[in-house]
């Protein structure tokens, strides 16, 4: 259930996960490319999870589609702005909107860097025309390897003013957040925060790992933080927070279903916790549906729910004045 009184935030957004796929099929013919399918009715297998994926890599896969139609920085700017406008459709008052640029670069070899100018750029305009406050994270996707997460991150960088943090994400079996430690390092020489997808397809080590070595101060997913008592305190104390994603965990498989999602565990221990949609796009889903539907499937109730709503303004990578108005924003609809 969704409090009206109080704003409603997703923290945990990829604006690359999150590309229409009536947008996939024009910019597919635009660039004179052949897709899969020619109807939206075709394309949709390919470019959504249909059910459940077997794993983590299989659901990563249906975000190829989106990203191999960027043929120009235009289109990665139409598709940022396109994200805010959903962001309005959705109801949702404040996003913070990830994007892997060197993902997105990588089909049409387009420069990293003009990615995130045109990203910044279709958000700016986006948040302008539709009046929603967005801010953006920069991923770094270990599943290209350490030398395109380097490429990634001096990308970045050089609009580090424009950006609030940068994560880690994509493959995280394959590849360990130990081979990301000095990344991380000059994430956090550049002033920016840092949230990292862990313990969603490994276990709580890698949590442990992205918040001692790289300076985690919000875990992405965090499901097998349940493994660890000693880590679950180490969540409440620290006011770690974790971006929890229940509809994309039962589509990667984290978990076999939502009733023994461990969200209660990770509440019952006073962690901050809030709800997210993850890939909107591809799972098919939006954030209202994770706070009614995926909420009453993982049995949490209105007070949860609410609590959620409350600790994602905590969580919020923005100042006190900014989620102050927030706050007011969401009172005056009352
Ligand atoms: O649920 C997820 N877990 C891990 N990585 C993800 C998830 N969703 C998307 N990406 C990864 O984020 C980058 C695009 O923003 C890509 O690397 C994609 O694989
Ligand atoms: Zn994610």
């Amino acid at each position: 259930m969704i409090d009206p009184s109080l704003p409603l935030l997703d923290l945990h957004r990829h604006l690359d996960g999150n590309i229409r796929p009536a947008t996939i099929l024009e910019l597919g013919q635009c660039f004179d490319m052949t897709l899969p399918a020619t109807t939206l009715e075709g394309l949709r297998p390919h470019v959504q999870v249909q059910g459940k994926s077997r794993d983590l890599v299989s659901f990563l896969a249906k975000l190829d589609w989106g990203v191999k139609v960027l043929g120009s920085y235009d289109a990665c700017r139409r598709v940022a702005y396109e994200n805010v406008e959903d962001l309005q459709r959705a109801g949702i008052d404040y996003a913070e909107l990830r994007f892997s640029p060197g993902y997105m670069a990588m089909s049409h070899r387009l420069d990293p860097e003009g990615v995130v100018e045109a990203v910044i750029d279709g958000v700016a305009t986006g948040s302008r025309d539709f009046g929603i406050p967005a801010k953006l994270i920069g991923i770094m996707s270990r599943t290209f390897g350490q030398q395109a997460c380097e490429r990634e991150l001096a990308a970045c960088l050089a609009h580090k003013d424009r950006l609030i943090a940068m994560d880690l994400a994509g493959d995280e079996l394959g590849f360990p957040g130990d081979l990301f430690e000095r990344h991380f390092r000059q994430v956090r020489d550049a002033g920016l925060h840092v949230t990292v997808h862990a313990g969603e397809a490994a276990g709580a080590a890698s949590i442990w790992q992205a918040i001692k070595d790289l300076g985690a101060e919000r875990i992405g997913h965090g499901v097998r933080a349940v493994q660890d008592e000693s880590l679950l305190d180490h969540l409440a104390e620290h006011r770690i927070g974790i971006e929890t994603c229940l509809t994309s965990n039962l589509q990667t498989s984290t978990v076999a279903e939502l009733s023994t999602h461990p969200i209660h565990r990770f509440l019952g221990r006073g962690i901050p916790v809030c709800l997210n949609t993850d890939d909107p796009a591809v799972e098919g889903i939006e954030l209202r549906h994770e706070y009614t539907d995926a909420a009453l499937a993982a049995d949490l109730t209105p007070a949860q729910t609410r609590q959620c709503q409350e600790n994602a303004l905590a969580m919020a990578f923005i100042s006190a004045e900014e989620k102050a108005a927030l706050l007011l924003a969401s009172a005056a609809r009352e």
